[in-house]
């Protein structure tokens, strides 16, 4: 039997944020797989009540593949600043009491609670996290579970006009806010690049599902893999093969 190609692989992408939807699409084209957001599904955002990245990209994942019968990729993410204690963190999309209107005004004002709170500080240093979950199906008891991580500095005003949410007041390491990157220049070196950059090679071991070489971004390699046996990773065992829903290969459930 032949195994399924590459655009019969179907993944839905489990988040309501247009700027990381965005970023996802492009970071997951090497794949070659057909990629639909949960909104084309007309689908309402999952609940996020818990207080780990962990469980609440577990529970968004779980609700797009229930709801779609399809794989499903989420990523919950947050910015963790040391002097406030890993705040906002899993709270970073709801910081500000609500506002009401566009996603950006809401980003606005996060931005201003965290340059008010960071008033007369000396220590800086932040985190953007990612923490990313794959699911097979709603009842996969073998999530691929990755995590990726930017080290930054809250800067004192903000700067640029890419990206989304707080990356204005987010320094890199050359003076830059990471609203002065261009798209590709962030997802080479974001929490989500990174996350991803990790899942990639997990797709095609645990899941079967194959880049084409011609078509990965420059720099990112795709190695033989060797399962880990420890730390951040995976929760999975030996690959099952096949994968997709559309395939002729063997489908999950
Ligand atoms: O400046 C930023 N650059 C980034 O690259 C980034 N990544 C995450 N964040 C912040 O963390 C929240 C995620 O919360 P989150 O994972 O719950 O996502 P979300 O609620 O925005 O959408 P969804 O995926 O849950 O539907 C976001 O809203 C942002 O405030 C970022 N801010
Ligand atoms: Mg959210």
């Amino acid at each position: 039997m032949a195994a399924p190609t590459s655009a019969t692989w179907r993944i839905v992408l489990a988040s309501g944020n247009p700027g990381k939807l965005a970023e996802l699409s492009a970071l997951l084209a090497p794949l070659g797989c057909q990629v639909q957001a949960q909104g084309e599904f007309h689908l309402a955002e999952a609940e996020e009540p818990h207080p780990t990245f962990i469980e609440n990209a577990l529970a968004k994942a779980r609700h797009a593949s229930f709801h779609t019968g399809l794989p499903a990729l989420a990523d919950d993410s947050g910015l963790c600043v040391e002097a406030l204690g890993g705040l906002p963190g899993v709270r970073s999309a709801r910081f500000a009491p609500q506002v009401e209107g566009p996603r950006a005004e809401q980003d606005a004002a996060n931005n201003r609670l965290l340059l008010q709170q960071m008033e007369g500080q000396t220590l800086r240093l932040a985190r953007f996290v990612s923490i990313m979950v794959a699911l097979r199906h709603a009842a996969d008891p073998e999530p691929l579970i990755v995590r990726g991580e930017l080290i930054g500095q809250i800067g004192h005003a903000a700067q640029g006009q890419g990206g989304f949410g707080y990356d204005p007041l987010f320094v890199l390491a050359d003076g830059r806010t990471l609203a002065q990157c261009d798209a590709q220049e962030k997802n080479r070196i974001s929490h989500r690049g990174q996350a991803l950059q990790t899942l990639l090679p997990l797709l095609r071991t645990h899941w079967g599902w194959m880049a084409a070489s011609s078509e990965r971004p420059q720099g990112w390699a795709i190695p033989t893999p060797t399962l880990p046996t420890s730390g951040e990773g995976v929760i999975s065992p030996p690959p099952r093969r096949g994968g997709g829903r559309d395939g002729d290969g063997p489908a999950f459930p």
